[in-house]
């Protein structure tokens, strides 16, 4: 099977623009850092868009949505109809992403991979069926190697329509009832950690439910125990959105593309792409901690610091979504404020 396109070099961070960006960062009004994060962000996509005044203007969000096998052992508080259902609202205009999407001017792309209760054709979203759903991880691969392939390319698909709207900035979301215990699995794989360790309440599980699921994803490591590379890891125990997000997340550092990462599911695809191609780190940002249990642990494995710390646990990209205002007010004031020269401040 031909993965070759996902080792191809990334750009690494451009150090004369970093530098530039960093220097101005010092000669504005203020005392240095004072700005923490929002100063750290904003020389990040200065570096990354290779721009002394980064922009958010056109910032795209795909959202992928698929279904999971393992939801047919009791790992979720929704039913599996829900997938379907939700891809109808994003497409109707009603969830959070939609509602996010229209407040920040952002595009927003929705993808079905594949829903058990398929919505069928609409419009706007767009179809890259690759089956009802995964195959459930405790009892074999997620994936064929052809799905892997297809589901990391449908990734790929919606960065290339997003560097055609030139885009500055890729945010990739997911839907998918039982995705957390996917995810989860994934993760334990990755960081060697056990379920019990990462497992969470997902969409509104109960203390024994989480025991339940943390069983359910022991038994589907167990059942994986022999695979060794990140690429399998992801086909034996991720799912369709999460390889896309994969793919996205890959093919998006390869063409120069800054990425906010959203929760606990995008994070656990975007340490899978590290893993595949560490190139891909310098083109992440990271939006926010999740409540979900494994996130921290997630975003440690990364040394990500997230910008906020809300207690979001929608997945669908809306807490990279709600992070938007904040990287552009990042560029606002690295762009805009004046210079202790310009203002006739004393420095220290
Ligand atoms: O993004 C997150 O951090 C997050 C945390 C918990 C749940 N979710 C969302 O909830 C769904 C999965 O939850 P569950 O309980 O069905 O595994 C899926 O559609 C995700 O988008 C998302
Ligand atoms: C209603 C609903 C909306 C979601 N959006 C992302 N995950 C979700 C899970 C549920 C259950």
């Amino acid at each position: 099977m031909n993965h070759d396109w996902l080792f191809d070099a990334c750009a690494s961070i451009d150090p004369h623009h970093e530098a530039q960006a960093l220097a101005r960062q010092s000669q504005l009004t203020k005392p240095p850092g004072s700005l923490g994060l929002l100063e750290a962000a904003a020389v990040r996509l200065a570096a990354l868009q290779r721009n002394p005044r980064p922009a958010l203007d056109r910032v795209w969000i795909s959202v992928f949505a698929a279904d999971h096998g393992v939801a047919a052992e009791g790992v979720s508080a929704f039913p599996q109809a829900v997938t379907g259902e939700m891809v109808r609202n994003f497409a109707g205009g009603g969830a959070a992403i939609s509602v996010l999407a229209r407040a920040l001017g952002a595009t927003l792309e929705v993808v079905n991979l594949g829903t058990v209760n398929d919505p069928g054709e609409i419009p706007s979203v767009r179809r890259a069926i690759i089956a009802p759903a995964t195959a459930n991880i405790c009892e074999r691969a997620a994936m064929s190697e052809v799905q892997l392939q297809q589901a990391l390319a449908a990734g790929a698909a919606s960065v290339a329509a997003a560097c055609t709207a030139d885009a500055q900035l890729f945010i990739g979301g997911e839907m998918g009832i039982a995705n957390t215990t996917a995810a989860t699995a994934l993760a334990c794989a990755l960081l060697d950690q056990p379920a019990i360790a990462l497992a969470g309440a997902g969409t509104g599980l109960d203390a024994s439910g989480i025991g339940h699921k943390a069983a359910v994803i022991e038994r589907a490591l167990a059942r994986h125990a022999a695979v060794a590379t990140p690429l399998e890891q992801l086909r034996c125990l991720g799912g369709f959105e999460i390889a896309a997000l994969t793919g996205a997340f890959i093919a998006a550092a390869q063409a120069e593309l800054p990425v906010l990462v959203d929760g606990f599911i995008t994070t656990a695809a975007a340490l899978a792409a590290v893993r595949i191609n560490p190139g891909v780190r310098d083109w992440l940002l990271f939006a926010h901690r999740s409540h979900e249990q494994g996130h921290a642990s997630l975003l440690r494995a990364l040394q990500a610091e997230p910008l906020l710390d809300l207690g979001l646990r929608l997945g669908e990209a809306s807490g990279a979504a709600a992070a938007v205002p904040l990287l552009r007010v990042a560029c606002a004031l690295h762009n805009e404020m004046a210079t202790f020269a310009q203002a006739g401040v004393s420095t220290a």
